[in-house]
């Protein structure tokens, strides 16, 4: 029995054992065909180069020695002349064989076209040895053999007797046209037929042509530009002729065909079938009927050719209009892309790259910024033994002991840490804490207590001899050039100095604050420059807003890389309050489309959307598009609160509110960090909050909700705050020279046609009405809730469309509809919830209401 067991054990191992090795043979099989394949394109590959290297030097030699050669090739058969006749000497370089090859491709075939064929037999030899694709196959072939027969002829009919320029067939055909069209007849043909040629292989824009050599003096139109920067065509960069330069050029195309697929012209039509073919090739098989997928459809030029054959309406009318009244309409079926065609487009083309556009763009150079001398900064020996007897001394006049003291050493301050000997209690410290800065003498010193985290109290008191923090070793940190952030920052040195780099995109905005010299200036610099030295201009944009009208107007050079402005603004940096307010709109706007096109692509957040426009999974005739993050940076907001008021807080809140998901940031800063300027309202968007030196305890609590700002020693001493702690840093240096060389450095690079576009905003000062939500029913609120119920959709961007509306007004009248029970709450990304299903319910529930 237990033998049995064994041997049917046995027989199951044999069976696998050979069912495996039947599979490992299968597969070493098809990896053997494989392999073989690639040999052979190898081999014929590397044979077909060699023809081609063979044949040009054959014919280039002909060139010089066809007098001497031809003789004794034409006096004897080509048998003899090769192989029986040893005292023949030729002078061509590669001997006999040459010279007769080279007689009969030049002197007897086509003449001197007749190097068309060593250049087909290179691309060939390179496509099939290298899989380098210089041109596309198959028009190639085709555009060489029309030129051979073309030039022949021509050449022939330049010549009166057969010789090695039009060669014995251009001659042949030469005297066929003479005699039958006379000479000029011949030549006027051929020269139609050239044009012939060139219109059916090429298909040239005779009118474009035309007016890029005769341009018309005109303007064009704003409504001609256009408006996104990142679609700004290969004609305009043609325009900018001065900075691109060729190389440039080609990865321009390059882009352009990548991008856009209606434009994908013949030769890139016919590559794809060289692909499809050399597919097949390798059994991948492109299912035409698999599922489709909804979010892309895109309609190339073959495509239209194979939809169905639909009877223009016109012919199906008058057809059928004899008999009776009816019509029809048959839709255009477009095709729509499976998955697999998807995924093609991906493997054809690569992920789409929003670099390329600038593809050439170069971020500045370390070298742009300054290098300290090896920083003189640090604290003595004899410093740090003072500073903790000073402690020690003071604590022990209010009696409080201590069990241990240690000091860490910062750029600018260092901190001694206590811990408090057994009973004594934190809020003790705490309460003394003027008293022990008072008795120590110093100014800047910080006491936490207890340090978070630690059961231990901080002292933090500025050393004597501060130290610089460079941008320079902060940009080339590690921790800063390793980021992954979206939008890393790098903003200085800790107390135990670490870099602390941060993502804008998490924080998701930024509040700044400082008395005026403390460094602010510095600290937003020093921000923008994180950005610029790791953001390509395809992924960021800059708002600038400078009321001060100084400090950011070097920003000015990097307009057409970083900068994103209104439509017909002069200037991208805005100074005027005015414009700020329309700015802060056109960015709302510019937020609800993009809210729009998140909900569009079941997307939540800009990252997964732009993930998936770089897979080319949207298309971008349905409107999708490349979505870059804007930093909206507002130096001195105190200025703009007090000119306008609400009229800013209520973008800006907004904004706040809602941009963090569709990458829009802000950095506001002002150097009054009171109330009435940093108001409730902002400071609930704001959890992420810097502080420079303040010169009140209440400035501080009004930007950190805690003191200490007023306690910094200024040139860039700094508190951040992320909600739950606060961090005091060093700020980076960068001066002014350095952030000019920066900006030349890019300024200088060729940059998109304009700045980034905004929307369009028209303020409503244009409507004379000024709406607050509590007042009665604006005038346009029963067509807007016509609107919202037909459409079933409650966006106030589709109120701004539709009754031409600015934001704020639509904006107030969707809160009115939802006080008065015709929509919902807001939702974050997803539109309102439409509450009246028809029109009719809509009347009765206005009726109901009383409100009409
Ligand atoms: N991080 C820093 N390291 C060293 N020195 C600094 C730093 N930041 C600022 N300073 C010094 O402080 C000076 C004032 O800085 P900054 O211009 O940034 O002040 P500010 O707060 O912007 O002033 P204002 O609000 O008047 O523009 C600088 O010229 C520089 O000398």
């Amino acid at each position: 029995m237990a033998k049995g067991n064994v041997l049917k054990q046995k027989d199951k191992k044999k069976i696998k054992e050979t069912t495996a090795k039947s599979k490992n043979s299968r597969s070493f099989s098809s990896l053997y065909a494989k392999v073989d394949r690639r040999k052979a394109k190898s081999i014929s590959g590397a044979i077909l180069l060699l023809l081609s290297i063979y044949l040009f030097i054959a014919f280039t030699s002909y060139l010089f020695s066809w007098k001497e050669d031809q003789d004794l090739i034409i006096s004897t058969t080509f048998f003899n002349f090769i192989f029986s006749s040893p005292d023949i000497e030729v002078t061509n370089w590669l001997g006999k064989f040459g010279a007769w090859t080279a007689h009969l491709f030049m002197f007897k075939w086509f003449g001197i076209a007749s190097f068309a064929f060593s250049f087909l037999l290179l691309i060939t030899g390179v496509r099939l040895l290298l899989n380098i694709r210089i041109l596309p196959l198959r028009k190639t072939y085709l555009v060489t053999f029309i030129g051979i027969i073309w030039f022949s002829t021509f050449l022939g009919l330049m010549t009166s007797r057969v010789n090695y320029l039009g060669g014995s067939f251009g001659y042949a055909i030469k005297e066929w046209l003479t005699s039958a069209l006379g000479l000029f007849g011949a030549i006027l043909l051929i020269l139609v037929l050239l044009f012939v040629a060139v219109v059916a292989l090429f298909n040239p824009d005779f009118k474009a042509i035309f007016q890029k050599y005769f341009p018309k003096k005109e303007n064009s139109t704003s409504a001609d530009k256009n408006n996104n920067a990142f679609a700004h065509s290969e004609e305009e960069d043609d325009l900018d002729e001065e900075e691109i330069d060729e190389e440039d050029l080609e990865e321009d195309e390059e882009y352009e065909v990548s991008f856009k697929d209606d434009n994908i012209d013949q030769d890139e039509q016919e590559d794809d079938e060289e692909d499809i073919e050399e597919n097949e090739e390798e059994n991948i098989e492109i299912d035409e009927e698999a599922e489709s997928d909804d979010d892309f459809e895109v309609i190339t030029k073959k495509e239209e050719q194979e939809s169905p054959i639909v009877k223009p309406q016109s012919e199906i009318e008058e057809n059928e209009a004899d008999e009776n009244e009816f019509s029809v309409e048959v839709p255009k079926n477009e095709k729509e892309l499976t998955d697999k065609d998807l995924n093609k487009m991906v493997e054809d083309f690569g992920p789409y790259d929003p670099k390329l556009d600038l593809a050439s763009y170069t971020p500045p150079t370390i070298d742009l910024l300054r290098k300290f001398e090896s920083n003189q900064g640090g604290v003595t020996k004899e410093e740090l033994e003072q500073n903790k007897d000073n402690i020690v001394n003071t604590l022990a006049n209010y009696k409080i002991d201590i069990a241990k003291i240690k000091a860490t050493i910062g750029p600018t301050v260092t901190l001694y840490e206590i811990v408090p000997a057994p009973g004594v209690r934190i809020s003790k410290i705490k309460n003394l804490e003027d008293d022990i800065a008072l008795s120590l003498a110093a100014l800047g010193i910080r006491i936490i207590a207890p340090i978070p985290g630690k059961g231990t109290i901080g002292i933090e008191v500025p050393n004597s001899n501060p130290e610089i923090v460079s941008m320079r070793s902060l940009i080339a940190s590690e921790k800063f050039q390793s980021s992954k952030a979206e939008l890393p920052i790098v903003l200085g040195k800790t107390i135990t100095n670490e870099t602390f780099t941060f993502d804008l995109a998490k924080m998701p905005h930024l509040l700044v604050a400082g008395a005026t010299g403390q460094g602010k200036s510095v600290g937003l610099n020093a921000i923008l420059v994180s950005l610029l030295y790791k953001k390509h201009p395809s992924q960021v944009k800059f708002v600038l807003i400078d009321p001060k009208k100084v400090e950011l107007t070097l920003f000015n050079k990097i307009e057409r890389h970083f900068l994103a402005k209104l439509p017909g603004e002069e200037e991208a940096i805005i100074t005027d309050t005015s414009k700020v307010v329309n700015t802060l709109n056109s960015l709302c706007i510019e937020m609800d489309e993009r809210y729009d096109l998140l909900k569009l692509a079941q997307t939540r957040n800009i990252k997964e959307y732009n993930d998936k426009f770089v897979q080319r999974k949207l298309n971008p005739e349905n409107g999708h598009r490349y979505m870059p993050y804007i930093v909206v940076l507002i130096d001195e907001f105190a200025d703009l609160i007090m000119t306008a008021g609400k009229e800013v807080e209520h973008p800006i809140a907004r904004l706040a509110q809602l941009a963090r998901a569709i990458g829009i940031h802000l950095i506001v800063a002002t150097q009054r960090p009171s109330v009435n300027v940093i108001t409730g309202m902002i400071k609930a968007n704001f959890p992420a909050r810097i502080a420079f030196r303040v010169l009140s305890k209440i400035d501080s609590r009004t930007i950190l909700d805690t003191s200490g700002a007023d306690q910094l020693i200024g040139k860039g001493d700094m508190l951040i705050s992320t909600g739950n702690e606060v961090i005091r840093l060093q700020c980076g240096f960068v001066d002014t020279p350095e952030v000019e060389a920066i900006c030349d450095f890019i300024g200088n690079q060729r940059g998109y046609p304009e700045a980034m576009m905004l929307p369009e905003y028209v303020g409503e000062g244009a409507e004379g009405t000024t709406l607050d939500v509590d007042d009665e029913l604006d005038e346009k609120f029963f067509d807007a809730a016509q609107i919202i119920v037909t459409h079933q959709q409650g966006s106030a961007s589709l109120l701004q469309r539709k009754l031409k509306l600015g934001y704020n007004r639509a904006g107030r009248i969707v809160d009115q509809l939802e006080a008065h029970g015709i929509i919902g709450p807001f939702q974050g990304s997803k539109a309102r919830d439409v509450l009246i299903p028809t029109d009719e319910a809509l009347n009765q529930h206005l009726n109901e209401k009383g409100l009409r």
